[in-house]
This record gives structure tokens, sequence and C-alpha cells, in this order.
């Protein structure tokens, strides 16, 4: 995240999937996983720790480059849990587990390490296709809605995920959320020549803008693609995703935002259950909470 000023000036408190009256620990009884203690985290701001998360971001990794086969193309997205999954996949390249495996990274960032992690990249314009496609997302919800773009690199990485046949999300549980923007705002790139009508139309959409400001150099982010990013917050959350990012599109001077509905074929979770880490289908997680909901509200 290259912004100066702190997220959490965004954050409108609740909205996330953990819903206030749950107590904090209860006992799983997803019936495939009884006994399995979900960490129920605090309801309005859901973190899970560093430590945990390292090791929920390897196992989202491990699972999702295990859907790959030799000759497919990879769309590699950005982002801490997209990289460590690029490096499991180029584990798995040298390991020869895999043959003749290319990639179309979505930024600078994830071409480089592609590179280092020994996977090689492509051009998205010299292939017919992408076969599979990983990334990681800063929040989504239960409908499969995304929103990304915490690393301004949304715009490419709607091209890759759309492109590709399969779209994989790989979301540790403080992801997921009942509603949109309710801990994130919705980051916009624009064309810079046309950054203050835009704003003023983000404003009449309900928005409140705020350009993303650059670390460690004066002035705002500018994308690979040379554009600004502009952090929109919803105070009251995103009720309609896709109409949102439509409006959002339609406003000239837009490149794309970070909201990405119908696109994603997959969301793989990954859950934390005091030692021990799962990863499963966004479907089975929803399915876990609702049950602990009927549990503690019986
Ligand atoms: O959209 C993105 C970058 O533009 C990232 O996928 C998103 O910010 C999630 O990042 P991380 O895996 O580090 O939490």
């Amino acid at each position: 995240m290259q912004a100066a000023v702190s997220f959490k000036q965004f954050v409108t408190g609740g909205g996330s999937l953990f819903d206030s009256n749950v107590k904090r620990q209860v006992k799983c009884c997803y019936p495939k996983r009884k006994g399995m203690t979900i960490s129920m985290l605090q309801p309005s701001t859901n973190v899970v720790a560093p430590e945990a998360r390292d090791a929920l971001k390897r196992a989202l990794a491990k699972k999702a480059v295990g859907l790959v086969k030799s000759g497919m193309v990879v769309g590699l997205g950005t982002g801490s849990t997209a990289s460590v999954a690029t490096e499991e996949l180029g584990k798995l390249i040298k390991q020869r587990k895999l043959k003749d495996v290319v990639a179309v990274g979505a930024n600078y960032q994830s071409r480089v390490l592609a590179r280092q992690f020994g996977v090689k990249t492509v051009d998205l314009n010299d292939v017919n296709q992408i076969d599979i496609a990983f990334d990681g997302v800063d929040e989504v919800d239960i409908n499969k809605n995304l929103l990304k773009g915490g690393g301004a690199a949304h715009t490419m990485q709607k091209v890759l995920d759309s492109a590709a046949k399969e779209c994989i999300i790989l979301a540790d549980q403080s992801k997921v959320v009942l509603q949109l923007g309710t801990t994130f705002p919705v980051p916009v790139e624009v064309l810079p020549a046309a950054i203050s009508p835009v704003l003023r139309k983000l404003v009449t959409l309900g928005g409140v803008p705020e350009i993303r400001s650059a670390l460690r150099k004066d002035g705002p982010v500018i994308t690979d693609l040379g554009n600004m990013i502009v952090d929109v917050s919803f105070p009251n959350g995103i009720e309609n995703p896709a109409e949102l990012e439509k409006y959002i599109n339609l406003i000239p001077g837009v490149v794309e935002n970070g909201i990405v509905s119908g696109i994603a074929t997959s969301v793989l979770v990954g859950i934390q259950g005091g030692d021990d880490i799962e990863v499963i289908d966004l479907a089975d997680f929803v399915k876990i909470i609702n049950s602990q909901k009927e549990t503690t509200s019986a």
C-alpha cells in the first residue's frame, strides 16, 4: 500500500462478515470441520495477526498453484498474496512438476518477481488466452464481488482476471465482508489531465475522494500506466457493486476502478482456527459463518 495517508480515515466500522452479536471464540459447527475453532476477530476491524496472515497466504498460494497444469498460461496478480503464489509456482517449475508454463504479469513488480522465482513471463498481447489467473483482494463479499487496487495495479489486474478462463481469488478470512467499501475505499485510476472534473463527478456519486499520495516521493502515486489514483470512500458502504463499478467507469477521464464484479470464478478463503490453517471455498466459509450465527442466536 503506497498511501501516505492512512486508510484508517476511510474506515466506517462494521461491514465485517463477523456479526457483532457473534462471540469472539465459537465452535465451528460446519459438519466437515466439527470441533475446529475459528478465531472470531474484532468484528469492526477483523484483523488477522501478522504471523497467521503469512501462514494463510502460503496455504492459499499452495492450494492455488496446485490448480496449474503443464502447458498453461498463468496470469499473475499483484500484492503480497499473489507474490507468494508466484513463488510457489516457481518452486513447482524448478522441481519439474510443471513444464512449459508461462506467465503474464499484471504489473512491473509481478514480472520482476516472476523472473526472480524462475517463472518465464510473456506479454499479454503475445498469448491467445490466459488459462488461469491468481489474484489477491482487499475485500470480497459473499457474492464474489471484489474490491482491489490497494497496490494501485487494479486496471491491468482486471484485464488479466477477465481474460482468464479461470480467475482464482485468494483471500484470508479478514478480507471477507458483508458489504464492500466498509473497510477500504474504492481506488480509481484517473488520467492526470482530467483529475479535477473526475473528483467532482465522484462526489456526485456520493463518494469522498482523496488523491493517493506517494511514500518517499512528494506528490501523488503515479501508476505503472502513468495515471493517478483517487481513493473514494463511501460512508455507508457500497449497496450495489456492479452498478457503482459501471457508473464510476462512465466518468470521462476514469481509466478503471477497483470494484470487480462478475469476474472471479472461484474465491479461496484461508481460515485459522487455533494452530490449524485451512483453505476452503467462499461458499463453505459462508456456511460456517451462518451456522455459527445460528448457534449463538439459539
Ligand atoms: O489489488 C491489489 C493490488 O492492486 C492486491 O491484490 C490487493 O491489494 C491485496 O493485496 P495483499 O495480498 O497484499 O493483501
